[in-house]
């Protein structure tokens, strides 16, 4: 820097054509007290060591000095003009400004943020003063002193052009706040319909950053708070403790650390303690300490939610990515703002409104990150629905599989079961049919076809029940081949079984009524069962048996064989006393009386209740 030059203080031309504002920071000299203690009469007197500005403007980052600044002013109109010298730095305590006119004072400002805003020259939430400027030199001596940075950009403007400027300056301040405004309503309706914390945490921080914003522009001292000096110098650390406080908890909200990462997780509940403790040592500790504390917290909380939020990305976390591009953003405008001001980068359009690009591009972003994240969910929400559906749905089909095969089965089941019981019954008719067959065969002559002797034996015993109890009259009729030995002898035995079938066909014809029977009762001997028959109608009938016997003619080789019968009859109404042995025992009898009376006869035995002794017909 140079040394002394109080002969070649930078001189600034005013003339008629000038430009509507110009920059003039790079064009002054400044003087830095260390004292604090410097009077302006002290600092006009000649061997002051003055420097000149090496930057664009002067940046002094944060200090306890006071700084003079120096300049001159040419009217080169030839008469009295008005300009004003504007001090875009609403936040510096003390600012003085001198007016000399020939080494006398002729204005004379005291303004800062330590005064109540209605006192300012001009209501504008920068520093604001309009100086008369005589024609030919007006010096001008500007004193800073601050708790906070100092930064001294200087402007010179023409009146007309600086409330031109100025209403434009609110148009985009309203546009800044709007927005920010609209971000807090809308995320916060979005709050209330989903109640996810993540909400109120953006929310929390867009405030926090509106309110940042709103003060260190002097809005919020201009326009919120004109009378509260003490308050406004506590809003700005306060604020930026509540933005780290918001951040952090964020950060470790959004990205699930609880669950990702336990130490980075504890790390941001940390911060998030610390910002809190920062916040009311907004109040209580000295400005110039937390002033310096807060920001350089800002950077390391920006620091840790960037890295740890990237790292989640890099881990796969894809809903991280919006994050990650909000925080670069607001870390990139922290850092441009913080290094501007530690007064390690100059002044411009660019690094003024770095912080204020990057965190509306963060609270935009963050926005997104939020939809993203909802959107995220939601079709992790559909898919697992989905998939719920698509299980409940194959649950139901096998559900259903397994109904359908139980009732194939039980219908399968039945069928077999049908089919079993009809092969059953099939077999079961079959053996009662054979079973027929078989007592049919059991209980037939198998030469002459008529009932055989087990028939007879079985049908008397039944017969004789059932007349015993009808009380009804039971004839049995025992009828005998004369000398069928002799037709044996002679003709042979196949001769003589045809005889006793042609007898038992021609008595099968005569032995129709129902109820009475017929049966092979031995050799050639046959028996006649007539039921409700008495013995009158007996001997008749064996009358007309023998007598039809001996006309029956058996053709047998060419030859024809003739034969007689001799019949025994026995008729009885039967009771207890009378058994059937008796009652074949009595035909018997009467048969071999036939026999012995002469044969081809009939005898009859004595009926057995009407107290009769049996008696002999007459062949
Ligand atoms: N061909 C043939 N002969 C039989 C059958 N059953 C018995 N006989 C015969 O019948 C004959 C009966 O003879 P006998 O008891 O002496 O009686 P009979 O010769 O008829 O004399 P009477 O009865 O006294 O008139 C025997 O020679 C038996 O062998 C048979 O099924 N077929």
């Amino acid at each position: 820097q140079g040394s002394s030059a109080s002969a070649t203080f930078p001189v600034i031309a005013i003339h008629a054509e000038n430009v509507a504002h110009t920059d003039i920071g790079a064009r002054i000299a400044y003087l830095q007290d260390d004292t604090r203690q410097l009077q302006v009469n002290q600092v006009m007197a000649d061997g002051q060591p003055w420097m000149p500005v090496a930057r664009t403007s002067p940046n002094f980052g944060f200090t306890n000095n006071a700084y003079w600044f120096r300049f001159a002013l040419d009217n080169q109109t030839g008469k009295p003009v008005t300009r004003f010298i504007e001090l875009p730095r609403p936040f510096l305590d003390d600012v003085r400004l001198f007016h000399f006119v020939d080494g006398r004072i002729i204005t004379r400002y005291s303004l800062g943020d330590e005064q109540p805003f209605v006192q300012r020259v001009m209501q504008h939430q920068n520093f604001v003063m309009p100086l008369n400027l005589e024609p030919g030199r007006n010096q001008v001596v500007l004193r800073i002193a601050s708790t906070g940075t100092v930064e001294a950009p200087l402007r010179l403007w023409q009146p007309a052009a600086f409330y031109e400027a100025a209403s434009k300056e609110n148009l985009l301040a309203g546009a800044v706040f709007g927005m920010l405004l609209v971000m807090i309503v809308y995320n916060l309706f979005v709050y209330l319909s989903t109640r996810d914390a993540n909400y109120i945490y953006y929310i929390s921080f867009v405030a926090s950053y509106l309110m940042f914003w709103a003060t260190l522009n002097g809005y919020a001292f201009a326009l919120a708070w004109p009378e509260a000096i003490r308050w406004n110098s506590v809003a700005v650390p306060f604020s930026i403790a509540w933005a780290c406080l918001s951040a952090s908890l964020f950060a470790d909200n959004f990205l699930k650390l609880y669950r990702f990462s336990p130490p980075a997780h504890r790390l941001m509940q940390g911060m998030a303690l610390v910002s809190a403790g920062l916040m009311l040592g907004s109040f209580v500790l000295p400005y110039v300490w937390i002033i310096r504390a807060t920001s350089a917290f800002i950077l390391v909380v920006s620091c840790a939610a960037l890295s740890i939020g990237y790292w989640r990305w890099w881990l796969g976390a894809r809903f991280a990515r919006f994050y990650c591009l909000s925080w670069t953003a607001v870390f990139v405008g922290v850092s441009v703002l913080t290094a501007s001001k530690f007064g390690w980068l100059p002044a411009n359009f660019w690094v003024d409104n770095a912080s204020q690009i990057g965190i509306l591009s963060l609270v935009v972003l963050l926005s997104f990150t939020l939809a993203d994240r909802i959107n995220t969910d939601r079709s992790l929400r559909i898919n697992a629905q989905a998939v719920a559906l698509a299980h409940a749905k194959k649950a139901r089909a096998s559900q259903q599989a397994m109904l359908q095969a139980t009732a194939d089965a039980n219908r399968e089941l039945e069928n077999r079961v049908q089919a079993r019981t009809n092969e059953l019954h099939a077999a079961m008719d079959q053996l009662r049919l054979a079973n027929d067959q078989l007592q049919r065969l059991s209980m037939t002559d198998s030469l002459t076809q008529v009932g055989n002797r087990a028939f007879f034996d079985q049908s008397l015993v039944t017969e004789h029940k059932r007349a015993s109890r009808l009380k009804q009259p039971l004839a049995l009729l025992l009828l005998d081949i004369d000398h069928f030995k002799a037709i044996n002898d002679t003709y042979g035995h196949p001769a003589g079984d045809a005889c006793l079938r042609t007898l038992a066909d021609y008595m099968r014809q005569k032995v129709q009524r129902a109820g009475d029977l017929l049966a092979r009762y031995g050799g050639e001997e046959f028996a006649v069962l007539l039921i409700n028959s008495t013995l009158g109608d007996a001997l008749d009938l064996a009358d007309e048996f023998r007598a039809d016997i001996a006309g029956l003619e058996v053709v047998f080789e060419g030859r024809t064989l003739r034969f007689t019968a001799s019949i025994g009859v026995a008729s009885a109404i039967p009771d207890m006393q009378f058994t059937p042995s008796q009652f074949v025992g009595d035909a018997d009898k009467a048969l071999y009386e036939a026999k012995h009376g002469g044969r081809n006869c009939v005898r009859a035995a004595a009926p057995r209740l009407a107290g009769v002794t049996s008696n002999a017909l007459p062949a």
